[in-house]
């Protein structure tokens, strides 16, 4: 587009990019110039949030110069890219992680102070995108941003939805559902491209063709489509100058607005096209491991794979790229079956546009993708009604109808005359209705399946898919899941870090694995004292924010026992429940000494889908056996609830550094691997719980004396649900879970209103499908010895370091370095 004189006199049209001096004055320089030219105001006049905004595009100019040195060598150097595929990234605050990557904190502190500014403040402002329901979710961010610490190419590809997870208040201690408008403010962080965008279809037809070499063909007849916006934000790794890009679409409607139809006066019909088109990347769809099976849910899915796999086929590839060869340059990892439609669109792409051979099209396809599954439930195991797909999206139902027939065809000549196992692996069932099983289509797509940890990944092969680990047993491997210590140790555990850097240095930041260097510390009294401080200091710290942002009065000096995670029955919320009301009634019944109950503060988190009903009968008791023991003169200084609403990200950030106990307590089989339980362990917290998901492997690698185990293991639980439970027999034969039921039922947490609690109740006494009941007397007793543990303050440090020491694991380095060497096999730059 310009000379080489203009390029050589003018060295930022070609790049690389300068970033701004790394000094007090280069930043203050930067940041009043984008306050004036970028924000438009003045500092005098500028609100916090133009401050805000003005800090955080400032930091975007560090980290531009690399993001586009980033992009440009990437493509230059046609190196294989990661193309991370997820319907959720729960991102969590920027600023903070950015700061952190370009180590740029002290010198921002010291120049905002120069201006009167206080760093904390800004950082305060900052809405976070609450772009993920859960684990799923934060994962995704974990994981991009370990791919770009480790220098490896990779694109987030998602949805940027308008609005997110909804903030959860609460009214008369139940949980109200309010619209997440996190775009309100604007947000600094991310970078439209609308002339990048793309086009989508949907609907219409399919029909035969003989194209001009006289090759009957089939088409797509599309009956309308959108526009997809593509929205980069950046995806700094930590201190080692590559930024990749998490790439996220918006919807918005080809037409957006219909001036004939407006000047005839029908304004709303004017606008129709758009509101429709928005529809589709409105909001998040609120569930976390049950699917929703509207026909929004599945446009939204395919809209964002549709944008994503024509994006860097179409802008990341040369023109001239010969796609037999695209293996070479991008694995699409689907994260759980949201992308997995995916599949036919790729084929689409590659034999109706690009008129590939459909057998050399598949060879390419099956190299191409590589399958995450992240549950064990059924009902969580996505399926799309064929009719929903024939209506919505007839040229991929055609397209899958043909794959599955190929793969039928060899399953049966694999086992010939078998014809119920065809039935059983066929990716389209009839039953209940004829439909789709994505995970099917995702297995017999994928390059690798594997689950979020070696029990996961083992039932997966032995009961989910058995046919296919059968079938394919080297498709089936594991990569237990992990979580980035930039933001769960380093960023959200100051105190903790300053410890850990003054005995071991900084290199476990990068590498935690190094954290066993402080296993032989574990055997200092002092050091022992020390970390009983930090984790007192983070127990002040969280005490001060749970007062101003909801009210809640920390005791000092009390256990901090904690359970966040989203409210589901699986995770069994009910069965902590039951041991606070245990607690209790044995207190207030005189059962036991009150002088000898350890002083406990009960800490939930948890968001409940909006159309979960027990999920918001379970926390509508939480919050009433809450207040009842808040008021309880008998009993508020020894126990206490504390159920600080819209738990987060941001609120993970101070809860975990300052827990004592973690609540890991699902039934086993159930938990696919839990990321929090890796968070909590790392940040210092014994964990009580079950052998399920990724508690085994904490368990096996801090070993028994350092994890308080309790409950069933699966094989335990499926020995019992075959036999057949009665949990109402468990609850007649158990005089104190009796009691503590017989409590919850009377009227005591509601005013005397003995119906309150029914549904709750009604449901453990006479369903209680996750076996809360059951396991009910090992869980007391092993918190009767947590009781014990605690007692001994330095013998619970010493665990506690151990703890930490033996989880450098469970970063989420090492699983992307996993699914580098045995999925992608791509590498760092
Ligand atoms: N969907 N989903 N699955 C989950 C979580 N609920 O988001 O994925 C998480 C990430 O793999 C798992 O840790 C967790 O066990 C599993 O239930």
């Amino acid at each position: 587009r310009f000379g080489p004189e203009f390029a050589a006199t003018h060295p930022l049209a070609v790049g690389p990019v300068v970033s701004p001096p790394h000094s007090v004055d280069g930043f203050v320089k930067e940041f009043l110039r984008e306050l004036n030219f970028g924000t438009g105001v003045l500092l005098s006049r500028a609100t916090v949030n133009d401050q805000y905004v003005a800090l955080a595009r400032t930091v975007a100019h560090y980290l531009a110069a690399r993001w586009l040195e980033g992009g440009r060598t990437r493509r230059e150097a046609g190196v294989k890219v990661v193309g991370y595929l997820s319907a959720e990234y729960l991102l969590g605050r920027q600023l903070g992680n950015a700061l952190l990557a370009t180590g740029l904190r002290d010198i921002v502190e010291e120049g905002l102070e120069s201006c009167g500014i206080n760093l904390s403040t800004l950082r305060a402002q900052e809405v976070e995108p609450g772009l993920g329901n859960g684990g799923l979710g934060r994962l995704a961010a974990c994981f991009i941003d370990s791919l770009a610490t480790l220098n490896v190419p990779c694109i987030g590809y998602g949805i940027r939805y308008e609005y997110g997870i909804f903030r959860q208040t609460f009214v008369d201690g139940r949980q109200v559902e309010q619209p997440d408008a996190w775009l309100s403010l604007g947000s600094p962080w991310e970078f439209p491209h609308p002339e990048a965008a793309v086009q989508v279809d949907f609907g219409g037809t399919t029909e035969e063709y003989v194209d001009e070499d006289g090759t009957p063909r089939r088409r797509w007849l599309p009956s309308w489509n959108v526009l997809g916006v593509p929205y980069n934000y950046m995806v700094p790794g930590y201190h080692n100058g590559r930024v990749n890009t998490l790439r996220l679409w918006s919807a918005q409607a080809t037409k957006a607005f219909d001036l004939q139809i407006f000047n005839s006066g029908d304004y709303a019909e004017a606008v129709r096209a758009q509101t429709f088109a928005e529809n589709i990347s409105k909001v998040l769809y609120p569930e976390d491991s049950t699917p929703q099976g509207r026909e929004l849910r599945l446009q939204q899915q395919y809209f964002f794979v549709a944008c994503s796999l024509r994006d860097f086929i179409e802008r990341e590839l040369p023109a001239d790229f010969d796609l037999h060869d695209l293996p070479e340059r991008i694995i699409f990892q689907l994260n759980d079956t949201h992308p997995v439609i995916a599949v036919p669109e790729l084929m689409r792409l590659l034999v109706d546009e690009r008129k590939m051979d459909w057998d050399e099209a598949w060879a390419v396809t099956q190299k191409c993708f590589a399958y995450t599954c992240h549950t064990l439930l059924p009902e969580a195991l996505e399926v799309w009604p064929t009719e929903m797909l024939a209506k919505l999206l007839p040229r991929h139902l055609e397209i899958i109808y043909q794959i599955n027939d190929g793969f039928l065809r060899e399953v049966r000549e694999a086992f010939p005359g078998d014809e119920m196992r065809a039935r059983r692996m066929s990716i389209v069932t009839d039953y209940p209705e004829r439909a789709v099983r994505m995970a099917y289509l995702a297995t017999v797509a994928g390059a690798k399946v594997n689950g979020v940890a070696e029990l996961h990944s083992q039932l997966l092969r032995d009961k989910v898919l058995p046919d296919f680990s059968e079938y394919w047993p080297e498709k089936f491997t594991n990569v237990t899941n992990g979580v980035t210590p930039r933001r769960f140790i380093r960023l959200a555990n100051w105190n903790f870090t300053r410890l850990i850097n003054e005995t071991i240095g900084t290199g476990w930041v990068t590498d935690l694995d190094r954290l066993a260097e402080l296993e032989p510390y574990a055997e200092d009294p002092e050091f022992r004292a020390r970390f009983r401080q930090v984790k007192a200091a983070n127990k002040e710290r969280l005490a001060k924010l749970l007062v101003a942002r909801d009210g809640i009065v920390l005791p000092e000096g009390h256990l901090l026992d904690v359970m966040v995670k989203r409210l589901h029955e699986y995770k069994r919320q009910s069965m902590k429940l039951l041991h606070i009301l245990s607690t209790y009634e044995q207190i207030i019944s005189g059962a036991i000494d009150p002088a000898t109950v350890t002083p406990r503060t009960f800490v939930f988190g948890a968001k409940a889908a909006p159309g979960y009903k027990m999920a918001k009968e379970t926390i509508f008791a939480i919050n009433a056996v809450a207040a009842t023991l808040a008021a309880d003169e008998r009993t508020n200084h020894l126990l206490t609830v504390a159920f600080p609403a819209n738990y987060n990200v941001t609120l993970a950030e101070k809860l975990i550094p300052a827990a004592d106990l973690s609540e890991q307590i699902s039934l086993a089989g159930k938990e696919a691997s839990g990321t929090g339980n890796m968070k909590f362990a790392l940040n210092g917290a014994l964990t009580i719980g079950t052998d399920d998901g990724a508690n085994v492997e904490i368990r096996e690698l801090v070993g028994d004396d350092n994890f308080i185990l309790f409950g069933m293991s699966e094989p335990e639980v499926a020995d019992l649900q075959a036999r057949g439970y009665n949990p109402a027999a468990v609850y007649e034969s158990n005089p104190l879970l009796k009691r503590a039921i017989d409590l919850l039922a009377s009227g005591h947490f509601t005013e005397g209103n003995r119906d309150a609690m029914n549904p709750l109740v009604m449901d453990l006494l006479y369903n209680d499908r996750f076996l809360a009941l059951a396991d009910f007397q090992s869980y007391i007793e092993a918190q009767a010895k947590v009781d014990e543990l605690y007692a001994d303050p330095d013998a619970w440090s010493r665990k506690a370091i151990l703890n930490v020491a033996r989880t450098g694991f469970f970063s989420s380095d090492r699983s992307m370095r996993e699914y580098l060497d045995r999925i992608w096999h791509a590498k760092a730059l």
